[in-house]
């Protein structure tokens, strides 16, 4: 497949107003291309998570612009919005956002009921998905009765399910411990590199950012530097390290991590 400019972030500002306003992004520019996995990392109040829900269409720029297969989101009414976030955009969160009530497969399958898909759409959908997290094997489960990890492939199946453009994750590891944000991450760079799934994810983990093929770093609402992945791993999370205690974020909790 031809590369192509997937996500395209033109001179994005943020300002939330108040007594005093808080600039929060200023004149961002970056682009992802289709199968890419961009990792925006930066210090506490940086202005992250801004980023990716102006980008992911919760919230609106207040200046700028951000495209998605070339078409700015931001312009479209309420309706139009809602239908292109259900069928474009997955959504992955820090605290999974799972329906309690509901076992795992409805979890999964509900983008796809609200969308009023054909059954057999929706089983071979959700055989497709939970194969590839691993999780077919607690499909008839309620949250609650599932670990921390498996929550977040629940979410991220959920989030493929409707085979999105580019999915957004917002600290997907935040409220795992190493094991299970390790296995999580693992499941991210599977459908990375196995079904060039596009992928945009918020951490201040730079083990979780090692797995990542490009890292955004931003301070104080700008650009600050961006470092690609080669072939390996542990260099990459070294060069992270050394991108952290340079730009700022959290790079003194480090100094004993593995890889
Ligand atoms: N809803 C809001 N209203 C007003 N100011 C906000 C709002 N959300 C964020 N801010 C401010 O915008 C700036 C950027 O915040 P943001 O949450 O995007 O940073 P972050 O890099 O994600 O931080 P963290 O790593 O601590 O989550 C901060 O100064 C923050 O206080």
């Amino acid at each position: 497949m031809l590369l192509m400019e997937l996500l395209q972030v033109k001179a994005l500002s943020k300002v939330y107003p108040g007594k005093i306003n808080t600039q929060a992004l200023t004149d961002i520019h970056f682009n992802i291309e289709q199968g890419e996995f961009v990792g925006i990392m930066g210090p506490s109040g940086s202005g992250k998570t801004t980023l990716l829900n102006v980008v992911s269409t919760i919230d609106e720029p207040s200046a700028g612009e951000v495209l998605i297969e070339g078409i700015s989101p931001h312009r479209m009414n309420k309706k139009e919005l809602a239908r292109f976030r259900r069928r474009k955009l997955g959504f992955v969160f820090q605290d999974f956002n799972l329906l309690e009530t509901l076992t795992v497969a409805e979890n999964i399958v509900l983008p796809l009921t609200l969308d009023n898909r054909r059954l057999s759409d929706i089983e071979a959908s959700l055989e497709r998905v939970a194969g590839k997290l691993g999780i077919a094997d607690i499909l008839k489960k309620r949250t609650y009765e599932i670990s921390g990890g498996q929550r977040q492939r629940t979410a991220i199946a959920r989030a493929l399910i409707t085979s999105p453009a580019i999915v957004m994750a917002d600290e997907p590891t935040g409220a795992l411990d190493s094991g299970s944000a390790r296995q999580v991450m693992e499941s991210l760079e599977r459908l990375n590199r196995e079904d060039h799934t596009t992928l945009m994810l918020v951490t201040h983990d730079p083990v979780a950012a090692s797995y990542c093929s490009r890292i955004i770093f931003i301070k104080d609402g700008r650009l600050a530097a961006e470092i690609h992945r080669g072939e390996s791993r542990q260099a990459f999370f070294q060069h992270i390290i050394d991108a952290l205690s340079f730009w700022g974020g959290h790079s003194h909790e480090l100094s004993s991590i593995r890889v």
